[in-house]
């Protein structure tokens, strides 16, 4: 039995609070915002983020993050762009044996730097973790089985780490590609928002699965020129994740997908950006590595002219379409 905490109490925090303590760890939930933690204290629910679900009285639900990083392993599930300041405002009380294990999907906006590398910038010599795969929290917190890729450099570490987060209904597969396993979760929801786009405009399955197909080896490009290996994009956190966030309107990448492709081109206000969706982001956050890596992501670079460059989205449809065609499978 070892003690887990989960920084962060949003939707996915929540659902790995649910599977950590049904493991057997003794299960920490820290709450952010006081006024939450209050309520969800009283109801056992977390109504804002993931409600209909009461959490066994045996997971404690905390404010003090003085007490939360007590715990031997530390599950980091704030949203991607806001780690930084998160870590920031803790790095001189974690314990130096405490395991970070990356739980959000993202690439830092201001620097392009996956989140490990940020981490490892905050707080060098640390062990690294990153859970990734393809897990819906209300699934998880249903107690559907669900399966993901646990990665850290050490396998040793992976496998340990994997058999503790591990329960039932919730298996983690352990892996030490760290960059591939980070690369695919965060890249997958440019995709799913690609994948959203052909759904709202009614392209058809085919488009749909092409996209997917094609996403994944953009994905797999990049990673290789970083350094992952090839095999983990066919895995939990490559073509897993793809499956599912490009074919559930439940993803929230691929339900903003579906609402910006019923629009002609994409106007951004603070009403379409009140729910995280974290490929909005990475779109952007890749784009300095595509270039400084010097690989093509057409379709992920679509999606940055139409979120970020007001760029109408039938130009950029037509655009992808009359690339020049390139061998498989690795030709983007
Ligand atoms: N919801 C899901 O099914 C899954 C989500 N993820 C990833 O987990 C991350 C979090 O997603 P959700 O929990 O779904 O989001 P959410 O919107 O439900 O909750 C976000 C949480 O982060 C907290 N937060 C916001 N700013 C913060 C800050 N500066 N410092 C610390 N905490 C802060 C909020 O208080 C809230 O508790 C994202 O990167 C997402 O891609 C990964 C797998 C599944
Ligand atoms: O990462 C997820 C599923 O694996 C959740 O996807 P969304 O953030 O698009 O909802």
């Amino acid at each position: 039995m070892t003690s887990v905490s989960i920084l962060g109490g949003g939707a996915w925090g929540t659902a790995l609070a649910f599977t950590c303590y049904k493991a057997g760890n003794i299960t920490t939930l820290w709450i952010r915002d006081p006024q939450q933690a209050e309520k969800m204290l009283l109801s056992r629910e977390n109504e804002k983020y993931l409600a209909g679900h009461v959490l066994p009285s045996g997971i404690t639900i905390t404010h003090s993050i003085e007490k939360a990083i007590e715990s031997h392993i530390l599950l980091l599930v704030c949203p991607a762009q806001n780690l930084r300041s998160f870590l920031e405002s803790i790095k001189n009380i974690i314990p130096k044996d405490a395991y970070l294990v990356i739980c959000s999907k993202g690439i830092e906006l201001e620097t392009s730097k996956l989140l490990s590398e940020v981490i490892a910038e905050i707080l060098p010599g640390y062990c690294i973790g990153v859970l990734s795969g393809p897990t819906f929290a209300q699934d998880m917190a249903e107690g559907q089985p669900t399966a993901a890729t646990l990665a850290t450099k050490e396998i040793t570490t992976a496998r340990w780490l994997a058999s503790s987060l591990s329960c039932p209904t919730f298996r983690l597969y352990p892996s030490s590609d760290v960059i591939g396993v980070e690369l695919g979760g965060a890249l997958k929801n440019v995709i799913a928002i690609a994948a959203g786009i052909s759904s709202a405009r009614n392209l058809g399955e085919s488009a749909r699965a092409s996209l997917m197909t094609r996403g994944l080896s953009e994905i797999a490009h990049l990673g290789l020129a970083m350094g992952a290996q090839l095999e983990t994009f066919m895995g939990l956190s490559g073509v897993g994740d793809i499956v599912l966030s490009c074919t559930s309107p439940q993803s929230r990448n691929m339900s903003f997908g579906l609402k910006i492709g019923r629009l002609d081109r994409f106007i951004p206000n603070d009403q379409n950006m009140s729910i995280l969706t974290e490929g909005v982001f990475t779109a952007k956050a890749v784009q300095n590595l595509s270039a400084s890596k010097d690989v093509e992501l057409p379709i992920a670079k679509s999606i940055y002219r139409i979120i970020h460059q007001e760029s109408p989205i039938d130009e950029e449809i037509k655009l992808l379409l009359s690339r020049p065609l390139k061998t498989e499978p690795f030709g983007v």
